[in-house]
C-alpha cells in the first residue's frame, strides 16, 4: 500500500456535502470461533484498550487468550444473535437509518448519515472512504459512548486521525466527545424506566450497570468513572426516587487486575443474600443492546441473582431505537453540526437565516 494521499483526484467544482458518522465498538461477523479470533485480535491489540506493555501482553494474547476466548465468546454470541446479525450492529444500523429520517423531518435531508465499527466491519476507514466518494467535505463523528473513556472514545478519535493521514484533501472534521448529562439522553433513559415500571411496578433496587475499565485508568485521570456517576445521579433525580434505591455498578471485568468497583454481579449476589427481592437492571452506558447487556446482564447476572435467593430480576433494554432517544440524538447532532447546517443547506430558509444573522452582526457593530 502506498502510504499517503492515495485518493482519486478531487472533482473541482463538484457539490460538497456534510456527513455524520456514528461509531460504535464493533462485533464479529458471525457467532463462530473463526470469526471471533480476528475480531478479538484487532480489539485486544489496541493499546488504548489493553494498557499492558506489548512485551508482556503479546505472548498472553497470542498464546492464551486467542486460543481459548474465541470459542467461549462464540457460544455467548450465538445465544443473542439475531436473524439480521449481531445485535450491536443491527441496532447501530437502524439508529443510523432512523437518524437520517429524524434529521430529514428537521429540515436536514441533505445530510449524509453513515455508521462504522471501531473493530470489525464496517470499518471506519472504508466508511470514511465511502463518505469521501459521496462528496463529504465536512464530517461530524459521533462515538456512540455517552461517557468518555480513553478505551472507547479516544480510540475512535485516534483511528479517524490515522485514516485521514492517507488523504490528500482532508475534510473539515468535528467530534462529539461525550453526552453523559445531555438532557435528551437522560430523559430517554428516565422514560424507558418509567415505561417499564408502569407495567411491572417498582423494584426494591434499580441497578445502573456500566461497562468497567481498569481501576488504574481512573487513577491516571480518565473521567469515565465520574461521567458514569453523573449519569446515574441525573437518572435517579429524573425518576424522583430516593438515591439509596439506585446503585451504580461496573460489569465485564477482564483479567486479574482491579477494575472499577462495585462489580455488578457480586453486588447483585450480595443484594439477594440481604433479602432484596426484586432488582431491575439497566445499562445506560450502552445505547444499543449487545453481548454485554443481553448475555452478561440479562442471562448470566439474572441467573446469579436468582441462585442466591433473589426473587424477581428485570432487565430494562438499552435505548436502541426508542423515539425519545432518536429525537435526543438528532438534536445533539444538530447542535454539534452548528453553522455547518447553514453552510450546507442552500435553500431559501437558510439564506434568510444567514442574512438575518449578518444584519444582526451589522447592527451590533
Ligand atoms: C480488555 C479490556 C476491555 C476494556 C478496557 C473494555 C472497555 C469497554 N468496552 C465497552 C463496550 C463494549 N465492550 C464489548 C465487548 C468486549 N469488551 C471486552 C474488553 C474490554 N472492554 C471484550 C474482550 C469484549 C468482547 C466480548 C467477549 O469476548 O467477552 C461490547 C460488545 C460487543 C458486541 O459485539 O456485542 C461493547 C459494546 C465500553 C463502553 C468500555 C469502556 C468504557
Ligand atoms: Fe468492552
Ligand atoms: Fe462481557
Amino acid at each position: 500500500m502506498s502510504r499517503y494521499w492515495t485518493e482519486p483526484p478531487f472533482k473541482h467544482g463538484s457539490e460538497t456535502r456534510t456527513g455524520v458518522l456514528l461509531v460504535n465498538l464493533g462485533t464479529p461477523d458471525a457467532p463462530t470461533a473463526a470469526a471471533l479470533r480476528p475480531y478479538l485480535k484487532q480489539f485486544l491489540s489496541d493499546p488504548r484498550v489493553v494498557e499492558i506493555p506489548r512485551l508482556i501482553w503479546w505472548p498472553i494474547l497470542n498464546g492464551i487468550i486467542l486460543n481459548t476466548r474465541p470459542k467461549a465468546s462464540a457460544r455467548k454470541y450465538a445465544s443473542v444473535w439475531m436473524d439480521e446479525g449481531s445485535p450491536l450492529k443491527v441496532h447501530t444500523e437502524r439508529q443510523a437509518k432512523l437518524l437520517a429520517g429524524y434529521l430529514l423531518k428537521a429540515g436536514h435531508g441533505e445530510l449524509d448519515i453513515a455508521y462504522a465499527m471501531r473493530y470489525g466491519k464496517p470499518s471506519i476507514a472504508d466508511t470514511l472512504n465511502g463518505m469521501r466518494s459521496r462528496g463529504c467535505t465536512r464530517i461530524l463523528v459521533v462515538p456512540m459512548y455517552p461517557q468518555y473513556s480513553a478505551s472507547t472514545t479516544a480510540t475512535v478519535i485516534d483511528e479517524v486521525g490515522r485514516c485521514l493521514a492517507h488523504w490528500r484533501n482532508q475534510p473539515e472534521i468535528r467530534f462529539v466527545r461525550s453526552f453523559q448529562d445531555d438532557p435528551g439522553y437522560i430523559a430517554a433513559l428516565v422514560a424507558s424506566v418509567r415505561e417499564h415500571w408502569a407495567v411491572h411496578g417498582e423494584p426494591d433496587r434499580l441497578l445502573l450497570s456500566f461497562h468497567g475499565v481498569p481501576r488504574r485508568s481512573l487513577d491516571l485521570g480518565d473521567p469515565y468513572h465520574c461521567e458514569c456517576h453523573k449519569t446515574g445521579r441525573l437518572v435517579a433525580e429524573g425518576l424522583g426516587v430516593a438515591p439509596e434505591r439506585v446503585l451504580v455498578t461496573f460489569q465485564s471485568r477482564f483479567g486479574k487486575a482491579e477494575w472499577l468497583k462495585p462489580y455488578t454481579q457480586p453486588t447483585l449476589e450480595a443484594l439477594a443474600a440481604q433479602g432484596v427481592g426484586r432488582v431491575d437492571v439497566m445499562c445506560p452506558g450502552f445505547v444499543a443492546d449487545c453481548l454485554e447487556t443481553l448475555e452478561e446482564i440479562a442471562m448470566e447476572c439474572k441467573e446469579a441473582f436468582l441462585e442466591k435467593g433473589g426473587k424477581v430480576f428485570h432487565y430494562i433494554p438499552c435505548l436502541n431505537e426508542r423515539h425519545e432517544w432518536m429525537q435526543a440524538l438528532s438534536e445533539l447532532t444538530c447542535r454539534h453540526l452548528g453553522h455547518w447546517l447553514e453552510i450546507q443547506a442552500p435553500d431559501a430558509a437558510a439564506r434568510e437565516a444567514s442574512a438575518t444573522r449578518a444584519r444582526a452582526l451589522g447592527a451590533a457593530r
